[in-house]
């Protein structure tokens, strides 16, 4: 005798389907992931980090300084005129690009200079308006952050990579801070990310989540992302 639908465990929907788990694109969408090539990605991701911290970390710190002013006096005409513009900087870590010199006429141009704030694992990050004399306080890994301030919603973020593609796609830390910031604030701020040409990788495996720069900048140039 044929067996029935119900005796297969078929009730006339589709199937189960348990070789991908929920995961959030760059819109906050639900979307399908399959978890083997996440694992993946997340290992690569965590080496690619190291080695590429450690390969920008071995340049020395003059090298450094030197590359830090090129990317500076290429960013500055990008978020100038800043007058009523609130633009968000990181305070240099583990050998990223020092930008601070860039607050200094951000200010005198009549525009706000922001700082991020790390308020909770898996939240988007606040941004505290900070000018030069205003005090800090050490942040998450010891990260210097405003100790007061209003939190106020950049026009602009200068997001420092650890890795970048030619799609502008932006490896950090491995907090998915930037991307939840970004994906959280309406209007969408402007975002350059900000790193050495050392920093540049074929990809990066951009995932649902992943959301790209607006523009990169390097000390050898300002780059689009390629189409
Ligand atoms: N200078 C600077 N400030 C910044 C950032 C930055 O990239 N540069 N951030 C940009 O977002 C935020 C801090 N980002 C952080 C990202 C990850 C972890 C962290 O704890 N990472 C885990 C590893 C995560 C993983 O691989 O799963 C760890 O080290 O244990 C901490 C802070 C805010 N301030
Ligand atoms: N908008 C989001 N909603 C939910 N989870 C997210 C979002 N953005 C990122 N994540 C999660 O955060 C984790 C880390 O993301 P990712 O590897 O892209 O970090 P990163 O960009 O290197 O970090 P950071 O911006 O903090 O320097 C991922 O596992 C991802 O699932």
């Amino acid at each position: 005798m044929k067996k029935s639908a119900q005796d297969d465990g078929n009730t006339g929907g589709s199937a189960p389907c348990f070789a991908h788990e929920l995961g959030i694109d760059a819109d906050g969408a639900f979307v399908q992931i399959d978890p083997r090539q996440r694992l993946e990605v997340l290992r690569w991701r965590k080496a690619e980090r190291e080695r590429l911290i450690a390969k920008r970390l071995d340049f020395g710190a003059a090298e450094r300084r030197a590359w830090s002013a090129e990317i500076v006096s290429r960013l500055a005409p990008l978020v100038m005129p800043a007058a009523g513009r609130t633009v968000g900087f990181c305070w240099p870590f583990r050998g990223e690009p020092d930008l601070r010199v860039l607050m200094e006429p951000v200010l005198e141009n009549g525009g706000i200079c922001a700082l991020p704030v790390v308020i909770e694992r898996g939240r988007p990050l606040v941004f505290r308006a900070w000018k030069p004399g205003d005090p800090l306080q050490k942040g998450v890994w010891n990260i210097p952050v405003p100790e007061s301030g209003r939190d106020i919603v950049p026009d602009v973020v200068l997001p420092p990579v650890v890795g970048f593609d030619g799609s502008a796609y932006r490896l950090g830390y491995g907090g998915g801070f930037f991307d939840r910031t970004l994906a959280a604030l309406s209007p969408r701020p402007r975002a350059i990310g900000v790193g050495y040409e050392c920093a540049r990788i074929r990809t990066i495996f951009p995932q649902p989540h992943d959301i790209a720069m607006d523009l990169i900048v390097t000390e050898k140039g300002v780059f689009s992302p390629a189409l």
